[in-house]
């Protein structure tokens, strides 16, 4: 089970919503990831006309959590008021905080993400901030009080998956509230990897909207996560510099 907040979840897998090739994709995709938690930028939603298309309409909500996120802020002020709007819309009172810090590699800010989580955590958000893989930053938006922490594993959309498996790991191990790997995933290794490590989950979107074939995509990228925890679970052999036989030699018949 994946806890954040007063929320719990069987699936491991969070899955984005942008950038499918059409909608019926992305509803067969979403369908296939099992993930139970979906987000969406509300800012690109059309949550407030109701003669537009919105991918809500074909999606049932009675099974899924919705994750609103404040991409395309910049700011603290922005995301706080993307995030009010959201809850205001009754959507959830979940909040992915994404404050854009750099446009080319669109890293997170970091002081305006811990501006930005303060303040909602402050109003009663349930706090899952988006960041770069900054071991002190984990920790501090851990103490905020933040539900869950999302550090990247490279940057969004660019598929080179974990490039930092260091700091990576000092998050994960110095953590007590569940750390989502968010961003960067290219293939099905690098979340089996990151459920590996110990994260508690993977939030990726690109590498199935943007695959060949989303829907295969989505099925393997569930396989992934569950392979990988189950690997965590089941607590990895240590590597060691030397071959070790992997059939006793005690009892052998000496020649
Ligand atoms: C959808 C969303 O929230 C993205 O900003 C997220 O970080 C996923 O990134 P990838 O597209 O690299 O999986």
């Amino acid at each position: 089970m994946l806890t954040i907040g007063p929320y719990e979840f069987n699936s491991r897998l969070l899955l984005g919503t942008g950038k499918y090739p059409n909608m019926e994709i992305q509803q067969h995709a979403v369908e296939a990831s099992a993930a139970e938690v979906l987000t969406f930028a509300v800012r690109r939603m059309n949550i407030f006309a109701d003669d537009q298309p919105n991918f809500l309409e074909n999606i049932d909500l009675t099974k899924y959590k919705l994750l609103p996120n404040t991409a395309g802020a910049k700011t603290a002020d922005e995301a706080v008021r993307i995030a009010r709007l959201s809850r205001a819309s009754g959507l959830c009172d979940m909040v992915k905080v994404e404050v854009i810090g750099c446009d080319k590699t669109l890293l997170p800010d970091p002081i305006e993400t811990l501006k930005a989580s303060e303040t909602l955590l402050g109003e009663g958000f349930i706090v899952l901030p988006y960041t770069s893989d900054d071991v002190v930053l984990a920790r501090k938006l851990e103490e905020l009080g933040c539900h869950a922490v999302m550090p990247c594993a490279s940057p969004i959309g660019s598929g080179q998956g974990i490039i930092n498996p260091l700091n990576l790991q000092f998050i994960i191990d110095q953590a007590s509230v569940p750390i989502i790997v968010d961003a960067g995933v290219g293939g099905p290794a690098d979340a089996a990897l990151a459920m590996e490590m110990g994260a508690d989950g993977v939030l990726l979107n690109t590498a199935v909207s943007a695959a060949k074939d989303p829907v295969k995509m989505a099925i393997a990228m569930k396989q992934a996560v569950e392979a990988g925890r189950l690997g965590y679970e089941a607590g990895r052999i240590e590597k060691k510099y030397f071959a070790t036989a992997s059939s006793p030699s005690e009892g052998m018949i000496s020649s």
